[in-house]
């Protein structure tokens, strides 16, 4: 069976715009090689370069299976605009009793290891992505996290939306992580076990994340995270299909990813993009969750479908996917968000949806 080296041999025969090759250029990113599978990702700076590198990709696909890899994984990625620089934003992290935070050495690259590695005590890893950001992917991973919690299930947050870390808000959580030694111990609210890479940035330090830096940051936040017993992790992830979404399914068993969108049409169009993604990294897609569903006038009661109706029970149809739920489009929902009071912790319609999302899970084996 053909080695690491020898795959990187084949792609050294790729040829890329500008003269180059694959590996020259340094467009390979998270190499796996194993069995007869070989995966990895092909980092553009721009979307621009991500189509112009499509042959390259079809061409490494065709050399890596006539080497005799039966299963070819090959997923390209574009940094969206500039590189995103990340500000700890004062209020979060910022508070009581705050030290001097655990020590992230962000910008470390990832440890290199042969394939996911579980993290002890925790069963399983459920990914909370989207494609377009502003769904509300955040804050469904907060109440879909607090309404298990409610359920009686032991659950935890990693916050991996590295350009907008907003689980610290969104949960209350005004402690900051502490360390033991080489250990981080993260944060509890609302019956939650919580860690952010917001909570790890000094206030007002600028990080320019790349992508090597990401994956030791979230390698660190998996493994180095004193998680304790969990029913259940979900990840919020950024939104999109980037480094995190690729490192997190290569370094952890991710159990499944649940997608979230709104009905509107464009949300679909990248929701389609982030189900390939997992599809491709052979990640199970546990289903869709359809939020802003529908907005009920608390005057007159009067249903209307701001976003549009039915479009994410109709793509989860399409695509022989559950639609795990549907979360209103409600007030409430942002306001507890804002407040670090999430509605999942109240009583009435929404939470109630939120709950049978958590029912749903737990019924599913998942949680
Ligand atoms: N069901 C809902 N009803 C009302 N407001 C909502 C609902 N879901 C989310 N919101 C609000 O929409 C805004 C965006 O939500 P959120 O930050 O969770 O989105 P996101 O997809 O995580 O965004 P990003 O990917 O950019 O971080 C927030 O102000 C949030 O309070």
């Amino acid at each position: 069976m053909a080695t690491r080296d020898d795959v990187i041999r084949e792609l050294a025969e790729v040829p890329v715009p500008g003269g180059r090759n694959l590996v020259d250029a340094d467009l390979v990113r998270a190499l796996q090689v194993g069995g007869d599978e070989v995966r990895f990702v092909i980092e553009a700076p721009d979307a621009a370069l991500a189509r112009a590198l499509e042959p390259a990709r079809a061409e490494a696909e065709r050399r890596l299976r006539a080497l005799g890899f039966a299963r070819v994984g090959i997923v390209t990625t574009a940094q969206a605009g500039p590189a995103p620089r990340v500000t700890a934003r004062s209020g979060e992290g910022a508070a009581k009793g705050a030290g001097a935070p655990p020590a992230l050495k962000l910008g470390r690259h990832p440890v290199p290891q042969a394939g996911p590695q579980a993290i002890p005590g925790v069963r399983h890893i459920v990914a909370i992505g989207s494609g377009k950001g502003g769904v509300g992917k955040s804050t469904l991973t907060t109440n879909l996290a607090v309404a298990l919690a409610r359920a009686g299930r032991r659950v935890g947050v990693l916050d991996a939306d590295i350009y907008g870390p907003s689980q610290p808000r969104m949960l209350g959580a005004t402690d900051r992580p502490r360390s033991e030694g080489e250990r981080i111990i993260p944060v509890q609210a609302h019956g939650v076990t919580m860690m952010s890479l917001g909570l790890m940035m000094k206030e007002g330090e600028a990080v320019v994340w790349r992508g090597p830096m990401l994956m030791g940051a979230l390698q660190q936040m998996l493994n180095q995270v004193e998680w304790g017993e969990l029913d259940v992790l979900l990840v919020d992830l950024p939104p999109g299909t980037g480094d995190v979404q690729l490192s997190l399914c290569q370094k952890a068993p991710v159990s499944g990813a649940i997608i979230v969108s709104t009905p509107q049409d464009v949300a679909l169009i990248d929701a389609r993009r982030a189900i390939d993604m997992f599809d491709k990294l052979g990640t199970p897609i546990l289903g869709l969750v359809e939020n802003m569903s529908v907005y009920v006038c608390p005057n007159c009661g009067h249903e209307a479908h701001l976003f549009g109706h039915g479009g994410v029970s109709a793509e989860a149809a399409a695509r022989g996917l559950p639609l795990l739920g549907e979360i209103p489009l409600d007030l409430s929902v942002r306001l507890g968000g804002d407040a670090g009071q999430p509605v999942a912790a109240s009583e009435g319609p929404v939470a109630d949806a939120y709950a049978r999302l958590a029912g749903r899970l737990i019924g599913d084996g998942m949680a």
